[in-house]
């Protein structure tokens, strides 16, 4: 069996990752994972106004470019340039034959430059586009330049050698399912449940009910009506006929409800967060840290990649960024940060799905035990990164598990600063991968996942004297 390139997404496993799955274990297409990741980059924290909140008819947008089936840049518009803009500024001719990941149909100003490089795919997400003829249709005021605007983006697109398309596809199934169960598995959310005993599936679910109330509003119609008036306009009137029309919305219901929910596994909440494992007192750690919102915003990406592994058991995702430090203009929404690569774990590039033994520590026999071939989602992040490691700019690696043994050094050797991680196996030995390492780590900054350090010393002081980590 040919290991996917997006096609199929369910394996039939021995380890269960949640119980209701019954050995199944689905997984994101690569077309799903690239969609979501746009969405997720649309919603890039920034330090300036976001323009989204301003009165204007354009729309802030998430892109995500993609070479051969990898990610080589995760881009969001800023307050002066579009996203389609900001992929011409930084990768220039490198576009020749790239997929592009709009969370919204790019306008005509960016259409014409990034087909006249000569991409290969322009996908985007069927709701309202860039310029946006929802606000065109709500406020009767408006100048009819959005709706000039999208003629022109058919015109270009009609002409192109680019397939400028809707490329979502139907989700496997129980992926929903699947990634509820082990959103509330995950290490993040096990780590409060641990610390905080109040902590209830109860509120995780509230939580997760705001972000899908946001991400709704944000991402989806809720006027069937609109939503076919929007899509006509953007010539996909084939959509608008049933059971097209219903299957589309329904899919993109779930996308949302996916996204939402890997967004709720790191919860902004409960006075969790990304803290230094070994805090140094009166040190400058806290001013060279990112905020927490800007962590949990990366963390996320990771969590959205490990929906990709290959490990039947453990899905794991990586995604490594850096911070400008000389020269350069800070032209993309991610403001100083640029994005260097990103991973989740699988095996070798090339290798059939039925190469490599598929099981755990738990059956018997090492010799057929998944360990030793396994590709672990920070070797693929910096194997097949998009730039190289500056050692003097602030590099940082998010990574949705401690990292183990075999990585911690090639992290460290790789010249990246800052780890931050779950670290729930943190200390642990198992027979065929270990967590030792990542504890006696020096000369790279660990921010771990856990109460807020104040809060920590508060309840310490009322008697509760445990450490954090045993780190
Ligand atoms: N930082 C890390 C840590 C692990 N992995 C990957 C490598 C393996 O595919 C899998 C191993 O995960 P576990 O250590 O959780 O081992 P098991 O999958 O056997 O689960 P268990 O915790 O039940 O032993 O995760 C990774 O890519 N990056």
């Amino acid at each position: 069996m040919q290991r996917s390139q997006g096609s199929l997404e369910t394996r039939s496993s021995t380890g269960t990752q949640t119980d209701s799955m019954q050995g199944q274990v689905p997984r994101l297409s690569k077309v799903n994972l690239f969609t979501l990741m746009s969405l997720w980059m649309e919603m890039f924290p920034s330090d300036k106004l976001d323009r989204a909140k301003k009165k204007t008819q354009t729309k802030k947008t998430g892109l995500v470019v993609v070479s051969n089936m990898r990610i080589i840049g995760l881009h969001c518009s800023s307050e002066d340039l579009h996203a389609g803009q900001i992929a011409v500024i930084k990768h220039g001719s490198k576009l020749k034959d790239c997929d592009l990941y709009f969370s919204r149909k790019p306008c005509s100003v960016c259409l014409k430059m990034i087909v006249n490089a000569g991409v290969n795919r322009i996908s985007y997400w069927p709701s309202d586009p860039e310029m946006s003829l929802q606000q065109e249709f709500l406020e009767h005021t408006s100048n009819g330049d959005a709706k000039l605007d999208a003629k022109a983006v058919e015109r270009l697109k009609s002409n192109s050698r680019a397939h400028v398309c809707v490329l979502l596809q139907p989700l496997a199934c129980y992926m929903v399912q699947f990634v509820e169960e082990t959103s509330l598995k995950c290490d993040f959310i096990q780590k409060i449940e641990k610390k905080q005993p109040l902590f209830s599936t109860g509120l995780f679910y509230e939580y997760r009910q705001e972000k899908i109330k946001e991400f709704e509003t944000r991402f989806l119609i809720s006027s069937e009506d609109t939503h076919k008036d929007i899509l006509r306009l953007m010539g996909l009137e084939n959509l608008c006929e049933n059971p097209y029309f219903v299957s589309l919305r329904q899919n993109m219901k779930e996308l949302v409800l996916i996204l939402a929910t890997v967004a709720s596994s790191v919860p902004n909440c409960c006075d969790f967060g990304f803290y230094l494992s070994d805090p140094q007192p009166n040190s400058e750690e806290s001013q060279q840290s990112l905020s927490q919102e800007m962590a949990l915003h990366c963390i996320i990406q990771a969590r959205l990649l490990a929906y990709r592994g290959e490990d039947h058991k453990t899905g794991v995702g990586a995604v490594i960024w850096a911070e400008r430090k000389f020269g350069g203009v800070d032209c993309d929404g991610t403001g100083s940060l640029y994005f260097l690569g990103c991973g989740y774990n699988a095996f070798p590039v090339g290798s059939e799905y039925a190469d490599f033994p598929h099981m755990d520590d738990k059956q018997k026999d090492r010799e057929i035990r998944k360990f030793r071939y396994i590709i672990h989602a920070e070797q693929n992040a910096i194997t097949f990164r998009c730039n190289e490691i500056n050692p003097e700019e602030k590099t940082m690696i998010f990574v949705t598990k401690c990292p183990c043994d075999e990585c911690v050094p090639l992290i460290k050797g790789a010249g990246i600063q800052q780890i931050y991680a779950g670290d729930v196996d943190i200390g642990k030995k198992k027979a065929d991968i270990s967590y030792m390492k990542f504890g006696a780590l020096t000369g790279v900054r660990k921010y771990t996942w856990q109460q807020h350090p104040q809060s920590l010393l508060s309840a310490n002081q009322a008697g509760d004297g445990t450490k954090e980590n045993g780190v």
